[in-house]
């Protein structure tokens, strides 16, 4: 194992082996697993990336929790590295027994909007570092993770008025580990693009079990609904201050058309999660969105009846899951 600071890694699924493997050659790296710790302490992971190259096999050092990660030995993490779904209310309690006040660098790499402040609640002594990230890629079955066309984190530290450092340095780690990195002096306006995508390919992949492909060539209007929910998620953004120019929504949702002529459709981790009769992060990928532009009397009725409907789907789930 690599010298280096010692990292946790809470969530090594899809995206997190994915970092997990990045960070093992820069890092001293422990992962959290669940359902897939029996397999991934037995035969690794293996990765198949579009990006990192294809079979790569590593067996990382796994724990099933934060308690037997905290007794491995007495040396703090010195990061926190937390790529599990966005579910508010559990995280932060569940790792807690592994940060250590005033020295351990909290990292959030996951999708949706108003994820951090239970964490600076949670932590206030601990210097929180939020990453968007853009890294397609899906585990089937446990173990084997499939990576496609692109690996992006743009990072900043939040909240933005406290010091950069952590964002910097956590940035220049990750960076040397092979991984594509741009820091942001504020990275919430970031967040909103990334919720362009989220907010309407995510739910509608979901409900349509349609890769975002496959429902682009399902019915002439469907790329026409997608560029007016990410418009109205586009007016909810801009009426807290992150303007968001047209051309980024088209740039945004042209990623997706550009994939068309060669039918590579992308399978969104919430149409994953459905496939695997697991929980979606409606809350902060939809709902959010959806409160906070009901709060400012933005117009987003398409956003709010996807809410709803995801709301509902995943309400089954939970209940196939007990
Ligand atoms: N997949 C993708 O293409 C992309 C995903 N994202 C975002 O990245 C984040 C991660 O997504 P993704 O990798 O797809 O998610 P996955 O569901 O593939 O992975 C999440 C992992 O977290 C684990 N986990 C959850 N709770 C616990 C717990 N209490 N203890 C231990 N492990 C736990 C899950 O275990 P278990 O298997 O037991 O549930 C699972 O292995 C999300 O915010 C997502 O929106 C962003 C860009 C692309
Ligand atoms: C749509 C996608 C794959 C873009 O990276 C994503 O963010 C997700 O699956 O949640």
């Amino acid at each position: 194992m690599a010298e280096g600071p010692k990292v946790l890694l809470f969530g090594a699924g899809s995206v997190g082996a994915v970092y997990l493997y990045l960070l093992s050659k820069v890092s001293s790296t422990t992962a959290v697993c669940r359902s897939n710790y029996g397999i991934v302490k037995k035969d690794g992971f293996t990765i198949n990336s579009s990006i990192f190259g294809k079979d790569i096999r590593f067996i990382p050092n796994v724990v099933r929790d934060c308690d037997e990660a905290k007794s491995l030995d007495t040396k703090p993490f010195d990061y926190i590295v937390i790529c599990s779904k966005a579910t508010p209310g559990t995280t932060p309690q569940i790792i807690a027994p592994a940060v250590t006040p005033g020295h351990t660098i909290i990292v959030l790499i996951q999708n949706g909007i108003g994820i951090e402040d239970e964490y600076t609640s949670a932590f206030p002594t601990n210097p929180l570092v939020s990453c968007v990230v853009y890294l397609p890629a899906t585990q089937r079955p446990a173990g084997i993770i499939k990576h496609g066309e692109v690996e992006r984190l743009e990072i900043g530290i939040y909240p933005s008025s406290a010091p950069a450092a952590p964002a910097k340095v956590f940035g220049q780690l990750i960076t040397a580990a092979g991984a594509t990195v741009e820091v942001h002096d504020d990275v919430q306006i970031k967040r909103w693009s990334k919720l362009l995508v989220n907010a309407a390919w995510n739910p509608i992949c979901a409900l349509t079990l349609c890769t975002d492909v496959n429902f682009m060539l399902s019915s002439e209007p469907a790329t026409d609904l997608i560029f007016a929910i990410m418009l109205e998620v586009r007016d909810i953004a801009a009426a807290y201050g992150h303007d968001i120019p047209r051309e980024e929504v088209e740039y945004q949702l042209g990623r997706a058309k550009d994939r068309i002529h060669n039918g590579v459709g992308v399978e969104p981790s919430m149409l994953q999660d459905v496939r695997g009769a697991r929980r979606m992060e409606v809350e902060v990928i939809v709902g959010n969105v959806v409160r906070l532009g009901k709060k400012a009397h933005v117009k987003c009725e398409r956003l709010e009846m996807l809410y709803l409907l995801a709301k509902a789907l995943d309400s089954q789930l939970g209940r196939k899951n007990g």
